[in-house]
């Protein structure tokens, strides 16, 4: 096996017949067709097929020890500061095919994986058997480059300091069998969900010491019991003109219901042990691995925020207005601060207790807590630039109609003509204003924990260097 392809992913996830509603029915026939999915399962697809570019095979890839097979590069367990480096070539090819707009693209998920596989050992002060199960687990998915989702959320329900409503209706371990584990409730929010093989469950930090939260597992999307419950589209139409990111990359969210589902103990590797649960983030290194991830993506993000800012300042002709290049540099600010982040992140990595290359959590903390606080400023920029043009936007429709020269004449730009302008403006809509380009917003604000809790991170991990010392030193010496 090894690398799949678009056509081999696409197959697969049609198969599945995963229990997905949408709008008020459950989606039937091949989802990769549906009107909400088939954008961004294609987008997925390229992704998959960009695996098999021989130019790109070095970047994309690796040869698995176990099996002689080409494994894809986020699986990889990174053990020097180059394979670090390999790591972000490769996670940065797969965003720019996507402008870094798909949050859950199938590297995120990996990374994941190959964290809990590399501490693994954690996992056997539940049992031995959970250890293994992690191993296989990421051996499996390795081999057959399968895409998974993840949920580990309570649903938003009472967010009071004792959690106790929100957890009654949160997806819980009520009661362990011959054959495996069972789960009953609901988990927020998965993001992809429709489009993958696969979904991986396990427990958020909290101060819930309740053995019913401490499980972990994964299972196939179709396993009996288990269902999608979908947002509304955001995808809205396939026409990628006048929804140039919504049509392409718009991954779905969706509530998990678990109504007594079944996980067989091969597929379990946490069931009751809540000294587990709390070692996971502490001991995994797995925020180091994504955030790596998470940030090697962001970068690509505002590579294509800062590329459509400039055109649209070529676009009206408005670079000789000072508060425009003000504006511009402080994206370009920002995109550079990220790649510092990134590479420093890199550039002081050390080898973890498990033997894997961990970046530096310093600078990626600050990349975390920075992004979600920028992100939604590079929009209000874009807003600020484009002004109108945000929505004298005729859709493609229009520009086929008998009022194509006219919209051509008086939509023209300094450089373009009316169809070509509003291509690019309906682009600055799409990542500025549209549902999909709020979705977007809220994303960054979200995905990776809130802000207020995010910072607290930042305070308790933060390694000082010394800066507490060199103050107190400085406060005792005498003139
Ligand atoms: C677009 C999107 C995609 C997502 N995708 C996924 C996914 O794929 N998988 C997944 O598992 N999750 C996903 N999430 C969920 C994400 O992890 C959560 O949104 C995030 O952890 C915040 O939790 P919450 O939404 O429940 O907000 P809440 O925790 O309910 O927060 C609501 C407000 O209350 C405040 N608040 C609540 N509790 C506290 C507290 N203890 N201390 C201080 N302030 C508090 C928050 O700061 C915030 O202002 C996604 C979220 C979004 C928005």
């Amino acid at each position: 096996m090894g690398i799949s392809t678009g056509k081999q992913y696409v197959s697969r996830i049609d198969q599945l017949k995963t229990n997905i509603w949408l709008d008020g029915s459950r989606v039937t026939g091949n989802i990769s067709e549906h009107e909400a999915f088939k954008g961004v399962i294609a987008s997925q697809a390229k992704l998959y097929d960009l695996q098999h570019q021989p130019e790109l095979q070095e970047i994309m890839t690796f040869v698995s020890t176990e099996s002689g097979n080409r494994i894809g590069v986020s699986f990889l367990e990174p053990k020097t500061k180059e394979d670090l480096e390999k790591r972000r070539l490769m996670i940065q090819e797969w965003a720019r095919s996507h402008a870094g707009m798909m949050g859950r693209s199938p590297d995120y998920m990996n990374t994941i994986l190959m964290v809990l596989n590399a501490s693994a050992e954690l996992f056997t002060a539940e049992d031995e058997k959970c250890a293994a199960n992690i191993r296989d687990y990421y051996q499996y998915v390795k081999e057959h480059d399968l895409s998974l989702t993840h949920v580990f959320v309570s649903p938003q329900n009472n967010r009071g300091r004792q959690e106790a409503e929100g957890e009654q209706i949160a997806a819980r371990m009520v009661r362990k069998t011959e054959d495996g584990i069972v789960i009953h409730g609901s988990r927020i929010l998965a993001t992809q969900a429709g489009m993958t093989d696969e979904i991986l469950v396990y427990p958020v930090p909290s101060n819930v010491d309740d053995e019913a939260f401490a499980y972990a597992f994964a299972i196939p999307c179709d396993t009996s019991g288990l269902s999608f419950i979908c947002r509304e589209s955001f995808a809205y139409k396939d026409a990628s003109y006048d929804h140039p990111l919504g049509s392409r990359y718009d991954e779905m969210d969706a509530i998990v219901v678990f109504d007594n589902v079944l996980v067989p103990w091969e597929r379990v590797f946490l069931h009751g042990s809540s000294f587990v649960k709390n070692l996971l983030y502490s001991q995994s290194n797995m925020f180091e691995q994504t955030a790596h991830q998470v940030v090697s993506k962001s970068v690509v993000k505002s590579e294509f925020i800062t590329g459509t800012i400039q055109l649209i300042i070529n676009s009206i002709n408005i670079s000789e207005y000072q508060h425009v290049r003000e504006k511009f540099s402080e994206v370009a600010i920002a995109l550079e601060a990220m790649k510092g982040f990134l590479h420093e992140s890199e550039r002081n990595a050390k080898i973890n207790q498990w033997g894997t290359m961990t970046p530096d959590p310093n600078p990626l903390l600050a990349a975390v807590n920075y992004y979600p606080r920028i992100y939604p400023r590079f929009i209000e920029i874009i807003q600020l630039m484009s002004a109108s043009g945000l929505v004298a936007i005729p859709s493609e429709k229009d520009f086929a109609s008998d009022q194509k020269e006219l919209l051509n004449h008086h939509l023209q730009s300094v450089c373009q003509d009316g169809y070509e302008r509003v291509k690019l403006f309906r682009l600055a809509w799409d990542l500025s204003m549209s549902a999909f380009g709020s979705r977007q917003q809220l994303y960054e604000r979200f995905f990776f924990g809130d802000s207020i809790r995010l910072a607290d991170q930042l305070y308790s991990r933060y390694d000082r260097g010394g800066s507490v010392e060199r103050v107190k030193d400085f406060l005792k010496e005498k003139r």
